[in-house]
């Protein structure tokens, strides 16, 4: 790491040489984190915000949870890159525990924990940073903040619509439109119905959606391979293989049957989403699987049109989660919106947003004896809900006008000595350059 001399502060010379007890830190955050300066800060609330709005107007209540768990919340052995990559360890206490990749275990223990007393639907949303720990040799991100919104208690494929349709309104929200984005879903319904038709073992199943999963990312043979390696016979993978090519859910109905529950499904839901008018942001197409073992239902994941980037956002549901983890299953389905693909989005449309530091008001003493007045003048304001920024120093006007700037307040409020004998302070407007002065209790 680079370290650093406190050259700009007299008397800390001591930093600049490294003996034992002042060795210099690394100033840059560990591997594959971020830190979130002002301007990055700004970008990533907005992006929150409007997570937080949409979650509102679909009345989802937030929750939280830890982001340290037990190791065993996330153990799965179906082959996922999520759990292989587990940022796992053993604690002081000589507990397995992990950094959460992913925020849906931790709701569905909150859901087991709270038990019958929790009315459903239950609908929650929270945004988390979620964790991996990857071979350094690729260079990515070791952790992403995720926007999460699940359903609990819903069977029908509205709650998915729901879903769907709550991230469509942030689409809009941020200025991306069914020509920049899309969806595409399907339903593992589709392979189970498949994995039946050849006798294929149940619990094979979440192994075999992993391997499909993969299938845009690792060659093909590679994937009969490792089904072949499951036991999977060559017909049954090429019946598998050959159902995933299908891109409309009349064909589907064609190759499963008018019966088959993967159909009734699809069927429901592209109704729901015409009947919603956002048929043009969605379409059907059987190779999407998603790479989390739980699904059991309807999957989907958002895409950009341009095909340059990886998935915005994905889900899908998920009806045995809460069984497998030990308690009473309960329908459920939601989603994960990460925090990188959407700015990587924004930005090559052009459409992240100027934001810059916004203050009402700088309150200047003109000497230090008025250092207690301008409190004074700086507490009025704030109580009125005025942001104030209170020169706390000996400050020349000069570098006082460029700090100004610096934060873009809209006006100066000088506090002299002969105005606040007369209970008055001077007023500019750095927009308009006007001035005045006015009591106290005329500011507002
Ligand atoms: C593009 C990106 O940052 N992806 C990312 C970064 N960190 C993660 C951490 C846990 C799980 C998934 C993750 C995914």
């Amino acid at each position: 790491g680079n370290s650093i001399a406190h050259k700009r502060h007299g008397g800390l010379e001591a930093f600049s040489s490294p003996t034992v007890e002042n060795v210099a830190i690394d100033v840059n955050p560990p591997r594959g984190t971020r830190d979130f300066p002002p301007e990055e800060m700004r970008l990533r609330s907005w992006l929150f915000q409007n997570f937080r709005e949409v979650s509102a107007l679909f009345a989802f209540e937030e929750v939280d949870f830890p982001v340290l768990e037990s190791e065993a919340l996330f153990i799965r052995k179906a082959g996922e890159e999520i759990s292989e990559q587990l940022y796992n360890f053993e604690d002081k206490g000589g507990r397995r525990v992990a950094l959460r990749p992913e925020l849906t275990p931790s709701l569905a223990r909150l859901v087991i924990q709270k038990g019958k007393a929790l009315p459903l639907p239950v609908k929650w949303f929270t945004i988390g940073q979620c964790w991996r720990y990857e071979r350094t040799t690729r260079g990515r991100r070791r952790e992403h903040y995720q926007w999460n919104m699940d359903i609990i208690g819903v069977q029908g494929v509205a709650a998915e619509a729901e879903l769907i349709f709550s991230i469509v309104i942030l689409f809009k929200r941020l200025g991306i439109t069914s020509s920049d984005v899309g969806f595409k879903v399907s339903s593992r319904k589709v392979l189970q119905a498949v994995l039946q038709r050849y006798s294929i073992p149940e619990k094979l199943f979440g192994k075999v959606c992993i391997i499909i999963d993969k299938m845009d990312k690792i060659p093909k043979e590679e994937i009969e391979k490792e089904l072949t390696m499951l036991g999977i016979p060559m017909e049954a993978i090429n019946g598998l293989l050959q159902i995933l090519s299908l891109k409309s859910v009349p064909e589907l109905e064609e190759a499963l049957g008018s019966d088959a529950d993967a159909v009734d499904d699809l069927k429901d839901l592209f109704l729901l989403i015409e009947q919603y008018g956002c048929s043009n942001w969605i379409q059907f197409d059987a190779s999407i699987v998603r790479g989390l073992a739980y699904y059991t239902g309807v999957v989907f994941e958002g895409f950009d049109r341009g095909g340059k980037l990886r998935a915005i956002c994905g889900g899908g549901r998920y009806d045995q989660l809460l069984s497998k983890l030990g308690g009473e299953d309960l329908p459920a389905c939601g989603f994960g919106f990460g925090d990188a693909v959407i700015f990587e989005l924004l930005k090559e449309r052009g459409l992240l947003p100027e934001l810059g530091p916004k203050v009402d008001y700088i309150v200047l003493p003109l000497d230090p004896q008025l250092q207690g007045a301008a409190a004074m003048v700086a507490s009025t304001l704030r109580e009125k809900g005025r942001s104030v920024d209170l020169v706390l120093e000996n400050k020349r006007l000069k570098w006082v006008f460029k700090h100004a700037e610096r934060i873009n307040a809209s006006k100066l409020i000088l506090v002299g000595d002969s105005e606040w004998q007369r209970g008055m302070v001077r007023v500019k407007n750095l927009c308009s350059r006007e001035e005045s002065d006015l009591p106290l209790h005329e500011l507002e």
